[in-house]
């Protein structure tokens, strides 16, 4: 008994308690002086910053909104718990921020901050030398429209599997049974999204295979979970918790080389001996996918890190990470709209999308996708109601003296500075009536012809601007923006015309707030049933 504070359970908590406290007191605070704290409240005399940062950890809608009624035209401190402080810029600067170089504004050293990428991806070199993102840019942006017939097939093979798999296990697959058949969306989408975007990614069969899927999954699912664990942590000790802490993650990216290892090293040496002998019959014809851009892009760097198959494993498994979730959270708050706004909204779309498709005589193409602005208008509208930017354009001070923005404010390096996003696109003097889902909102302006054609095509899904963030904006928006955009408006147009959804107007389940951002209810059921006579 008498040795009781002496015990180590009791000694090293309260050494680890002292320690952040003499290391957050020594260290000096790099944020501006002076500015107001959102979350903060005069009652709050001791810990301030700490006890705003939780009431925003805790309700970051609260936070949001207050952050729009009192801080739309200055700059205001944003704590939260887990995540670097963040200074919110005023509305009226997003513009300056996104014409800011990354030698002043990086938004890479924020990503990989706010993903911890040291400890979450095993080979973190893979980010800080992102070449995949400069094929998106190039390569698949230009393919999209050569990927048509792959995107169409394998989302037709996919929809059959889940949502006809579905209705089949109900026993309702008989031609003259009427009843709907619940189903999941989100875990549907997110598995049709898998399918669909690794037919691209990988090519076929692989595309295919569900061990393959899963892992991808629960990878993209593991790193912002275990990156918002590990932002908690005093950063002393963070390396150390991290090794315990990222051992799923360092699995799951195992168990994805392993699975991709044998298709690339035939894929290198097939691109070996067509480099010797471009005239060889023996072998098939090159591939048309994102892994095979990568073998010929790392193979013409001349360095052989590049084309080691866990380099190149490695980098087809971020694209899953950066592509899955952001579509299946797109698509699936799409869906959710439809099934709680009105039946004449599907039978507007379905007129749209068969009157196209039978111009082009059935055949899905990236022309008659961008014909299609009603559905277009639908996901950006969607998109708009929904997005999972909440507070958007995150970027690091990384300039050395810091930046000094319009309004004057001095930021020192190693800050993070952030745009309102979210209140912007719920503004209704930005967008009339914001709250209500208006699917054809951006089609009807679009019909406009009393307005300059180019103002009228910035109403398209993939178009960014600083009132609509939800791929961010400027230099460094999301670059698979396009290709997502024509991937999912295939999807979506797949599924309203070969299946009924069950309309349950008027009550759409609400999303969910995690951390900074917002996702859509992901055990929300709808009711689906095969559509008679279906047309394509
Ligand atoms: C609806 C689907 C998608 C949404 C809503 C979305 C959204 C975003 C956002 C908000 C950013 C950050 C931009 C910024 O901070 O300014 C981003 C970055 C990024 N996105 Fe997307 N994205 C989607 C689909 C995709 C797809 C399909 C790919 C890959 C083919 C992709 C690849 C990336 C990459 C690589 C980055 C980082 C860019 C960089 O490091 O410069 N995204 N995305």
């Amino acid at each position: 008994m008498e040795y009781y504070p002496y015990r180590p359970a009791i000694v090293i908590p309260a050494l680890l308690a002292l320690g952040y406290l003499v290391y957050h007191l020594l260290t000096p605070s790099r944020l501006p002086k002076g500015l107001p704290v959102i979350g903060l409240r005069t009652s709050d005399r001791w810990f301030p910053l700490l006890r705003a940062s939780w009431r925003n950890t805790l309700d970051f809608k609260a936070a949001l909104a207050e952050a729009d009624a009192k801080y739309r035209d200055q700059a205001a401190i944003l704590p939260m718990a887990g995540s670097i402080t963040m200074i919110m810029l005023p509305r009226s600067e997003t513009q300056f921020v996104v014409e800011q170089p990354d030698t002043v504004l990086d938004l890479h050293s924020a990503a990989i901050e706010s993903l911890q990428i040291d400890y979450t991806c095993t080979d973190p070199y893979l980010v800080y030398n992102a070449v995949h993102t400069k094929l998106i840019v190039t390569t698949l942006t230009n393919q999209i429209g050569n990927l048509v017939p792959d995107v169409a097939d394998e989302t037709a093979w996919a929809f059959d599997k889940y949502w006809g798999g579905a209705i089949a296990a109900a026993g309702h697959d008989s031609p003259d049974d009427d009843a709907y058949t619940e189903i999941c969306v989100y875990d549907t989408l997110r598995r049709v999204i898998g399918h669909v975007t690794n037919r691209v990614f990988l090519g076929a069969p692989l595309c295919r295979d569900t061990a393959l899927l899963d892992v991808g999954m629960a990878y993209a699912q593991d790193v912002p979970l275990m990156s918002q664990v590990l932002r908690l942590i005093w950063e002393p000790i963070r390396p150390v918790v991290a090794l315990f802490l990222t051992i799923p993650i360092r699995f799951r990216t195992r168990a994805f080389q392993k699975i991709l290892q044998p298709e690339i090293e035939q894929r290198l040496a097939d691109f070996d001996a067509r480099q010797r002998d471009p005239e060889d019959k023996s072998l098939s014809p090159e591939r048309n996918d994102f892994l095979q851009w990568t073998i010929k892009q790392a193979k013409e760097s001349g360095d052989p890190y590049m084309w080691k198959p866990a380099t190149l494993a490695g980098r087809i498994l971020l694209l899953n990470f950066a592509a899955i979730h952001t579509s299946s959270f797109s698509i699936t708050g799409a869906i959710l709209d439809l099934v709680a706004g009105k039946q004449a909204y599907i039978d507007e779309l379905r007129a749209e999308i068969e009157g196209v498709l039978a111009e082009y005589g059935g055949q899905w193409n990236k022309r008659a996708l961008a014909r299609m602005e009603k559905l277009d208008s639908v996901m950006r509208e969607s998109a708009r109601l929904n997005s999972f930017v909440t507070v958007g354009v995150a970027r690091a001070v990384v300039a050395k003296d810091g930046i000094t923005t319009p309004s004057g404010l001095q930021i020192a390096q190693g800050n993070k500075v952030v745009c309102h996003a979210y209140s912007v696109l719920q503004d209704s003097d930005v967008y009339p009536d914001a709250q209500q889902f208006q699917p054809f909102r951006f089609s009807q302006q679009r019909e406009d012809e009393s307005v300059e054609y180019v103002k009228r095509a910035a109403k398209a899904f993939a178009t960014t601007s600083n009132e609509y963030l939800a791929f961010g904006h400027g230099k460094f928006a999301c670059p698979g923006r396009f290709f997502a955009a024509n991937e999912l408006k295939l999807m979506l147009a797949h599924l309203i015309v070969n299946y009924d959804l069950r309309i349950t107007e008027g009550s759409r389940p609400r999303n969910m707030w995690f951390g900074l951002n917002r996702v859509p209810p992901m055990e929300a059921t709808i009711g689906i049933r095969r559509r008679k006579r279906a047309a394509a």
